[in-house]
């Protein structure tokens, strides 16, 4: 069955509004945790604009399931991942500026880098994973770097199955058997949610994990919204 890893970098964004420590991020990854999820997934920004580096070792300290750590393989971030040795580490190509990730490596221009970076990765047993697009060109070359996964860049599909063009799922059910022949394992994300991660799990094969977060942390606040109304009501109703 494939895995459900949740990204927590929205609960950061909400407890950085007002500068406290509400929503705490440690707390929210351990109940994620024992309501099911298989995961936590962070994608530190260097700006530390939700998640910050010290959440990355806090989270290290208490997160059971798998830990997943996404980003930009720039040196403060490396020395970040090789100190903390989480489960896998996700390398992300993204600006610094951007708003989040909008693009999947170009793996035969970085291939060497990626190769160098990733034997690092190795030599401390950290698990490896290398955001992509399905490119054929581009899955082959990843499969050169060493890298033990990949994971589908999946906001195109996302857009296509809002807009009811269900034909999207095809490079991504291409690029699935692919990789598996190339003997790279499957991750997935960006964007996927309640509405689309169905139709994307049954025709991708061999999807080990999706990391979910923006989608998923929006649906929660939908979906608790009435409770919550409701249990403020209650507390009201005495006067
Ligand atoms: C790698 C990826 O797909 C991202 O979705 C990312 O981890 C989310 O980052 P933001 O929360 O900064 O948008
Ligand atoms: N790797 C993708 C991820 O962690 C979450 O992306 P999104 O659901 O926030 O778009």
């Amino acid at each position: 069955m494939t895995k459900l890893s949740v990204n927590v970098n929205k609960i950061a964004t909400l407890r950085n509004s007002r500068g406290g420590d509400f929503p705490n991020v440690v707390k929210v990854a351990c109940d994620i945790e024992s309501f099911g999820a298989e995961g936590i997934t962070i994608h530190p920004r260097p700006d530390e604009r939700h998640i910050r580096y010290q959440d990355a070792y806090d989270l290290k300290k208490v997160v059971t399931t798998e830990f997943n750590i996404e980003g930009n393989p720039i040196p403060k971030f490396m020395e970040m991942v090789l100190a903390i040795r989480p489960t896998q580490v996700t390398l992300v190509p993204d600006a610094v500026d951007a708003v989040t990730s909008n693009a999947g490596w170009d793996t035969i221009t970085h291939q060497s880098f990626l190769k160098e970076i990733i034997a690092e990765f190795k030599l401390k047993g950290i698990r490896t994973s290398i955001f992509i697009d399905t490119n054929s060109k581009l899955i082959e070359a990843a499969a050169t770097t060493g890298a033990d996964r990949i994971e589908l860049y999946t906001e195109e599909y996302a857009t296509q199955f809002a807009l009811g063009n269900k034909k999207a799922i095809e490079p991504f059910t291409k690029s699935a058997i692919l990789a598996t022949q190339l003997g790279l394992g499957i991750n997935a994300g960006h964007d996927l949610s309640l509405d689309n991660i169905q139709f994307f799990a049954e025709n991708v094969p061999n999807l080990l994990e999706v990391s979910i977060g923006h989608a998923l942390i929006s649906e929660s606040l939908y979906l608790g919204l009435e409770n919550v109304v409701n249990m403020y009501k209650y507390r009201l109703s005495s006067k």
